[in-house]
């Protein structure tokens, strides 16, 4: 089974998609962690990350290792354990250049393709991010628009980074202008066809699981039609 999580940052996909993986013992992915390890990577190097070719070499040059354990999350990128380290503003404020490159969104989604492949085996995968349900696993049997308003996003976000004393306009640029970028590259801010919305702006993050879990288990019940996956 694949579930796919796709909306703009904040909506609470991955802690959202970690506690549905974790409560139907499924894998977990977190697509916007290679992003982020790519754009590590790239800074490490010193590249020019307006040097979409140079970018999209190293994309396809990393050696990239991420845990689908829902309760163990790493990122482990050319032998070094980045787990925090793409979590720091300075990735945060420049992975939408390395997101937007389309050759790089071209390796990366072989290398998702591959980890959702291996994982199914297994029971099945929660993938979270932008193009899940659209480009990376359109063939999801369940796929999740989740969405919160604008103010609930960036409040929420805010909580997070409080420990750095983040101003207004740095959560503005991390929440509006992020996704504003990212949007030029994959639709998220509307529900793709087929797709469920899950409004989470009044909801609890526990709430929202148990949403979700239940539509899983829903669509895990229901025939599949003629043309879908395995059909
Ligand atoms: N339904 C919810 N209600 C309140 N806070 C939430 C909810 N869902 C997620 N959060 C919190 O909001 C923040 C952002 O969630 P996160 O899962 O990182 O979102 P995204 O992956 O969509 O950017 C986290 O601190 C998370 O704990
Ligand atoms: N499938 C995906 C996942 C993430 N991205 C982009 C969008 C974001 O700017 C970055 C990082 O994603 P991430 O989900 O970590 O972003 P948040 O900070 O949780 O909002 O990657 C993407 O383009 N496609």
């Amino acid at each position: 089974m694949i579930i796919a999580v796709d909306g703009p940052s904040g909506s609470g996909k991955s802690s959202t998609a970690r506690g549905v993986a974790t409560r139907l013992g499924l894998r977990y992915l977190d697509t916007g962690a290679t992003y982020r390890a790519v754009t590590w990577s790239a800074l490490e190097h010193g590249l020019d990350l307006d040097d979409t070719a140079a970018v999209a070499q190293r994309a396809r040059e990393l050696r990239l290792e991420i845990s689908t354990n829902p309760s163990k999350q790493y990122v482990i990128a050319d032998d070094v354990d980045v787990t925090t380290a793409i979590r720091e503003p300075r990735i945060s404020e420049t992975v939408s250049k390395i997101a937007t490159n389309l050759d790089v969104r071209k390796e990366l989604i072989r290398r998702q393709r591959a980890i959702i492949d291996a994982a199914q085996p297994t029971g099945g995968i929660v993938v979270e991010g932008r193009d899940i349900a659209t480009v990376v696993a359109t063939d999801a049997e369940l796929k999740v628009h989740l969405t919160a308003d604008q103010d609930a996003r960036m409040a929420r976000r805010g909580a997070e980074l409080t420990a750095g004393a983040v101003t207004a306009d740095q959560l503005r640029d991390q929440i509006v202008r992020r996704d504003a970028d990212d949007a030029t590259v994959s639709q998220f801010l509307v529900a793709s066809d087929g797709a469920v919305t899950v409004d989470s702006t009044h909801l609890s993050l526990e709430e929202v699981v148990d949403v979700i879990s239940r539509l899983a288990k829903e669509a895990e019940a229901a025939p599949r039609g003629p043309g879908d996956r395995e059909s």
